[in-house]
């Protein structure tokens, strides 16, 4: 939760949405339509558990329904509250719009510590609470469709859609009602890795632009660059390895809920994540200097800060110290309306969260489409590639039979290309499409117009304008 002299997450929101509509030029009325959470659903429920009733609170918001279903996924922590799932909802219906995936906006809460239960345990209480939202339509493919979020992943989603389709056993499209299920209950080939992939391919782009670069005071490549990440969970931990791994970029640092660890070598992220699956924390690790306070690792010299935990980490309390020029908002609101100020015209370049973490709806957009189409992903697609494909290999090798077959192909590259995109290939090179595209609608107003001062502006821009389209064609 923010401090007490920072805005809560929601205000914070709402500031940065008025922001953007001061550099706009909307119909009366029609950005407060925008702005405001259409409803809020709060239940409270109770399960027996070891010999005692429970009781629990969880939330579905719905921001905008200006297209449906909307989408939004469901955290699990004991924070979660009422005003966080409006600002996650609020940020859902912008993000959507920004990378064109055609939903609203929403989200989902429940106040629980994941860590305090037991599989069986949470899987009684997630059942009970999707069953809650269900038959409120606030879980269905065609209204309100599920994800995972912080403490939640393909094992709580699979529980959602059985729970689903026990109540629906006639609705052939059942599966749609929930995003990010395992493979083999209808998941998607990299929904599990998308939205820290999505942060890498962020990255790539921003970096594909020296002009960009030359703003956060950075040059050169991606490669060699020095990061620093807070949160080694499902989307810190993928872009952190994505990164390491496939772009050359050296983690020196990561926070963690308990602590940090400190290497200017560069953390071998792996061998970090295993520590922490069978450790419980990162205290301990061989592989870096462990320090108790991990949030000092924030402010520590680095090229790119990736916050990729929690909302309100960066305040206007630590803002002034934060020494990295770029700032990559993996997780949702990270960087409170106050300190977003302070960086803006300190210089520091932030991708914003609406743009930075989008990975993960437009890959659940992609597996709703996939259950939808009740086909496996890319089997058409594939078909039609390898037959092109085919035509260019008959045309080569008439080629080189004609030159004398002074030159041909080699085997390992006919059977490369003729095999075509399997699923995996075919979500991260949509996934990587939209990424690009969206940086280019971002940066077209962030460079076309003088008043516009940063990225997140820019964001908030493009999404603003698509939603009220979206209003005008209907009419309102
Ligand atoms: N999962 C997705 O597909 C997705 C999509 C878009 C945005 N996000 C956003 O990304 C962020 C992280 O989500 P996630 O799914 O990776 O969650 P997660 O639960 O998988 O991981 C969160 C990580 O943060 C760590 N953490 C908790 N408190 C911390 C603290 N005080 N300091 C440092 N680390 C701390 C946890 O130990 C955990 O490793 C959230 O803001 C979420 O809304 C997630």
């Amino acid at each position: 939760m923010a401090p007490p002299s920072e805005p809560r997450f929601r205000e914070s929101v709402d500031r940065m949405f008025a922001k953007a509509v001061a550099l706009m030029d909307l119909a009366p009325g029609l950005a407060e339509k925008i702005r405001v959470c259409n409803a809020t659903y709060t239940v409270r429920f109770g399960v027996r558990l070891r010999g005692k009733i429970e009781t629990f609170t969880g939330y579905r918001s719905v921001h905008s329904e200006h297209m449906e279903p909307v989408k939004g996924g469901i955290r699990y922590a004991l924070a979660v509250s009422q005003d966080e799932v409006e600002a996650l909802a609020a940020l859902m219906t912008y993000k959507c719009a920004l990378v064109e995936a055609p939903f609203g906006g929403s989200k989902g809460g429940l106040c629980i510590d994941p860590r305090a239960w037991d599989v069986h345990e949470l899987e009684q209480i997630t059942r009970r609470f999707a069953y809650e939202l269900i038959k409120r339509d606030l879980i269905s493919p065609s209204q309100n469709v599920p994800a995972p979020d912080m403490g939640t992943g393909a094992r709580e989603m699979a529980w959602i859609a059985d729970q689903y389709q026990r109540m629906h056993t006639t609705d052939i499209n059942a599966h749609a009602c929930v995003t990010g299920k395992p493979l083999n209950a209808g998941g998607i080939s990299g929904r599990v890795e998308a939205t820290g992939r999505g942060v890498q391919y962020a990255l790539r782009e921003f970096f594909r632009h020296p002009e960009d670069v030359a703003r956060a005071g950075l040059s050169g490549l991606l490669d060699g660059k020095r990061a620093i990440v807070q949160g080694l969970g499902n989307v810190g931990y993928h872009a952190a390895r994505f990164l390491s791994e496939e772009d050359g970029v050296r983690v020196i640092g990561v926070a963690e809920h308990d602590g940090g660890i400190w290497n200017p070598e560069g953390i071998d992220i792996e061998a970090l994540r295993h520590w922490i699956t069978a450790n419980g924390g990162v205290q301990g690790f061989p592989g870096g200097t462990y320090l108790m306070d991990g949030a000092v690792l924030l402010e520590e010299d680095c090229d790119i800060l990736i916050p990729a935990a929690l909302e309100g980490v960066i305040t206007r309390e630590n803002a002034p110290r934060i020494r990295a020029p770029l700032i990559i908002e993996a997780a949702n609101g990270p960087v409170t309306a106050g300190a977003d100020h302070i960086l803006s015209e300190r210089g520091t370049v932030i991708i914003p969260d609406l743009y930075a973490n989008a990975g993960g709806v437009t890959v659940s957009y992609f597996e709703w489409v996939k259950n939808l189409g009740h086909i496996r992903f890319g089997r058409m697609q594939r078909r039609q590639e390898e037959a092109r494909h085919q035509l260019v290999v008959d045309e080569l090798e008439r080629l080189s039979h004609e030159m004398g077959n002074t030159w041909t192909l080699s085997p390992g590259f006919k059977e490369r290309y003729l095999r075509g995109a399997d699923e995996l290939e075919l979500v991260r090179s949509g996934l990587d499409d939209t990424m690009r595209t969206a940086y280019q609608s971002m940066r077209e107003v962030w460079h076309g117009r003088p008043d516009v001062p940063d990225l997140r502006m820019a964001a908030y821009m493009v999404a603003i304008e698509r939603v009220a389209a979206s209003y005008h064609a209907k009419g309102l």
